[in-house]
């Protein structure tokens, strides 16, 4: 395990006081390692999890060829471009059971979707593609079949033998299916990673408190935990936590004690109630950024350390868009590398600004904006309002964030941004 100094030296131009969004990232995968315990679970219970191994195919999908529509097989090198093809129907193949017989030239067979291929034959011929003649045989017209047409190879979606999804995969709907098609009923994934969390501040009122002048209800609580339950981790929800030295330490030791990760909210600024830094650096190896972002830029990033164990600490800003900015650029994808996934590159969507966007470069601007696609198909976004730090409402009616990265100027009406969608994150 790396100290921060270790990891801050390995960087290129670390300014804690101007990081950008990308160092940011840098430091985040240096400093997190993923968990090594793992678990059985049922394929039911496995959608989001992260798979532990490899996973080898037991067997070939499909299993053997078979016809991928209902219609006639028959051996494809006797088709002509230029002349139909008569064939005798000699027998019919279900989907099931292996047809047994025979095929000739000049014959064919009856045979539904699925069904295995007879022995010899290559081709199918859709039955809506055909005619019959009055003694029943079935025509196929020249130059619309070729060889090989809709039959299904053996392996031709996974082979025995092979890793049919590779460690570390997320699974998905997809992934689910897949597993279930090798017959599997169980794997191996990555235990469940334990986030804490916690609100930090006076004025910080929990659901159930009646309201009081200069007081603002806890929100940060809830998209937190929202956040992590999209990403399939088990919340230690702490509640909130007075602006008290006494508490704030016993709120950090016990959430070392049993999370991998601890998430808080405020007081990470330069306010004169902020006890929660000196508490981290009391407790911790911890790292006070000024991130070149907006909204989001003070950061606390570190560990919390116990005698036998650390967790990695996240200490985002108070105001509620920028604890969801800061989680979905930095914290996301340093939790799923602790889950053991894959990296995720960012997936940027383009799109045309309806309006003129201000910008200052040297900083990456996260705007909230919805997308939508015009009669013409030309996707379009435009910002859901105002764009305060602490103004949730048009968070909700986003679809997105529009990302105006870094080194990037001020944008012109129907100028083309990146989008980074909610879908999947959000
Ligand atoms: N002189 C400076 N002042 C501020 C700076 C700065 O650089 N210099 N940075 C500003 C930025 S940017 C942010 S963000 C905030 C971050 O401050 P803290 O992390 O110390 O957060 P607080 O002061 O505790 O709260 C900020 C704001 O958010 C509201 N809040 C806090 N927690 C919650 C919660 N759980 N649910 C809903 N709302 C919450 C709080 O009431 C404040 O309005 O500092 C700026 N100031
Ligand atoms: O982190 Mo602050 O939200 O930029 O206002």
């Amino acid at each position: 395990m790396n100290s921060l100094d270790e990891i801050a030296a390995r960087l290129q131009g670390y300014d804690p006081q101007s990081l950008s969004a990308d160092a940011v990232g840098e430091f985040l995968a240096h400093l997190v390692d993923p968990v090594a315990d793992t678990e059985t679970v049922a394929l039911a219970d496995a959608l989001g999890r992260v798979l532990a191994r490899d996973l080898v195919s037991p067997l070939s999908v499909p299993p053997h060829d078979n016809s991928a529509m209902d219609g006639f097989a028959f051996d494809g090198a006797q088709l002509r471009e230029d002349a139909p093809l008569s064939l005798e129907v000699v027998g019919t193949a279900l989907a099931g059971a292996a047809w047994q017989g025979t095929v000739g030239p000049g014959q064919a067979v009856k045979i539904m979707t699925g069904a295995i291929m007879p022995a010899g034959l290559d081709t199918v011929v859709p039955q809506e593609v055909t005619t019959q003649d009055a003694d029943g045989r079935v025509i196929v017209p020249g130059g619309v079949l070729r060889r090989g047409d809709n039959r299904r190879l053996k392996g031709e979606d996974l082979a025995e033998g092979r890793p049919a999804l590779l460690a570390g995969e997320r699974l998905g709907p997809a992934a689910c299916g897949l597993v279930a098609s090798l017959g599997i009923g169980e794997l191996p994934v990555v235990r469940r990673l334990k986030v804490a969390y916690f609100s930090t501040g006076d004025e910080i009122l929990s659901l159930g408190e009646p309201p009081r002048e200069g007081a603002v209800y806890d929100s940060n609580r809830y998209t937190v935990r929202a956040l992590l339950a999209r990403l399939g981790c088990e919340v230690l929800d702490l509640g909130v936590v007075r602006d008290d030295p006494a508490l704030l330490e016993a709120a950090f030791i016990r959430a070392a004690d049993q999370a991998d990760a601890i998430i808080t909210s405020g007081g990470v600024s330069v306010g004169e109630a902020d006890f929660t830094k000196a508490m981290m650096k009391k407790l911790g190896d911890v790292a006070f950024w000024r991130i070149a972002m907006r909204p989001g830029r003070p950061m606390a990033v570190g560990r919390i350390r116990r005698p036998d164990r650390s967790s990695v600490l996240f200490g985002l800003p108070g105001n509620p868009v920028a604890v969801m900015v800061t989680f979905l650029a930095f914290v996301r994808p340093a939790l799923l590398r602790m889950m053991g996934a894959h990296p995720e590159p960012t997936l940027y969507l383009r799109a045309r600004s309806t309006e003129a966007l201000r910008k200052k470069p040297g900083r990456t601007e996260y705007q909230r904006g919805i997308v939508t696609r015009r009669a013409d198909g030309v996707l379009e976004v435009r910002t859901t309002g105002n764009q305060g730090s602490g103004v949730l409402s048009s968070m909700v009616q986003a679809n997105g964030l529009i990302v105006l990265h870094h080194g990037q100027a001020g944008v012109a009406p129907g100028d083309e941004v990146d989008v980074m969608m909610f879908e999947g994150a959000l």
